[in-house]
């Protein structure tokens, strides 16, 4: 029992996997609503979440599992959006909030917007929160406690629902920005998306060595090699998703980085040992820079 009342009275969670269980073990952990209920598409996953006692009703029937939500969140991947938007959206009555927790934005008001019927509030949301792991077992409830969630309400959004979605984050334990989808997108590009890009070729171009300096390569791994395949083992779908969803961006990021990446090349093969140095003093204030402002 939460001494504040809930937020809402019935969630209903589409796809109960790292995102989704740790919203459904949020709801009672932090007052969010009554009831907590959710819809997937694998009953696998459906068993799972009742068999963990984190949801009161769990469906693949998608369209039952939203019926009589006061709070739709979409946690499947980007790629099922369009599909959601046309499936589910048509069915909230007038008053419903309609979000979701994907890492592009403008995508969702792309697949969802369309769909979304008079008097439903499209509030889209992203928790800046994840880890490299999957599936309902992998979620917990204080996921988002310290993280960023980002909202990108479109133009004339209802304020009221805005700000019960980001009443919902913040008694997640989040802090709450709101933006424009396309400045979302850019940030992101270059804050999550590039970075889980490297992680994916550099242990990629690691696994296409010769046999023994690959068996090698596992055996000294050290920390920054670790690092990457920690990030490079997350979900091959949902990333998919992310890239196709987010190409323009990411493709303008990639080029910057691309011509960095040249620069370097240059500065090693012709031993311009300041200009190397110049560089990693410089990234290094930023990373000490991030920490101090964590810790502030
Ligand atoms: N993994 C992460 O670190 C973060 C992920 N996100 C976003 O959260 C969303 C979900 O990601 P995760 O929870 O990591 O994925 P996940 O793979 O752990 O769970 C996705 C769930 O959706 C279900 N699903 C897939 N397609 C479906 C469909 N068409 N209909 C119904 N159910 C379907 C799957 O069966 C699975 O249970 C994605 O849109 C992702 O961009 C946002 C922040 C962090
Ligand atoms: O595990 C990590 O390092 C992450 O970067 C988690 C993450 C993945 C996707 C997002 O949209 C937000 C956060």
């Amino acid at each position: 029992m939460t001494a504040t009342a809930p937020l809402f009275d019935r969630i209903a969670i589409i796809g109960i996997g790292l995102i989704g269980s740790s919203l459904a073990r949020a709801v009672p952990a932090y007052g969010l609503a009554r009831t907590v209920v959710c819809g997937d598409r694998s009953e696998a996953a459906c068993a799972k979440a009742l068999e963990l006692g984190i949801v009161a009703e769990a469906t693949t029937d998608l369209e039952a599992a939203v019926d009589g939500a006061d709070l739709v969140i979409l946690c499947t991947p980007m790629g099922s959006f369009a599909e959601m938007g046309e499936r589910l959206a048509p069915r909230l009555k007038p008053g419903t909030i309609l979000t979701d927790v994907g890492s592009v934005k403008q995508a969702v008001l792309r697949d969802i917007g369309p769909h979304v019927p008079d008097g439903v509030h499209l509030i889209p949301g992203h928790p800046v929160a994840g880890t490299e792991h999957s599936g309902p077992e992998a979620g917990f409830a204080s996921l988002f406690n310290g993280r960023w969630c980002i909202l990108t309400p479109p133009t004339g959004a209802n304020a009221d629902a805005v700000e019960k979605v980001a009443g919902l984050w913040r008694r997640c334990g989040s802090n709450v920005e709101t933006m424009d989808a396309a400045h979302h997108d850019r940030v992101l590009a270059i804050t999550s998306h590039l970075p889980h890009l490297i992680a994916y070729t550099i242990v990629g171009t690691a696994s296409d060595l010769e046999e023994t300096t690959k068996s090698e390569v596992i055996k000294f791994s050290a920390g920054g090699f670790r690092d990457f395949t920690r990030i490079a083992a997350s979900d091959p779908v949902m990333w998919r998703d992310v890239f196709l969803n987010n190409r323009e961006a990411v493709l303008e990021t990639l080029q910057l980085f691309t011509e960095d990446l040249t620069a370097l090349q240059r500065a090693i093969r012709w031993g311009e040992g300041d200009r190397l140095q110049e560089l990693f003093t410089r990234t290094r204030a930023i990373r000490r820079g991030i920490i101090d402002a964590k810790q502030a």
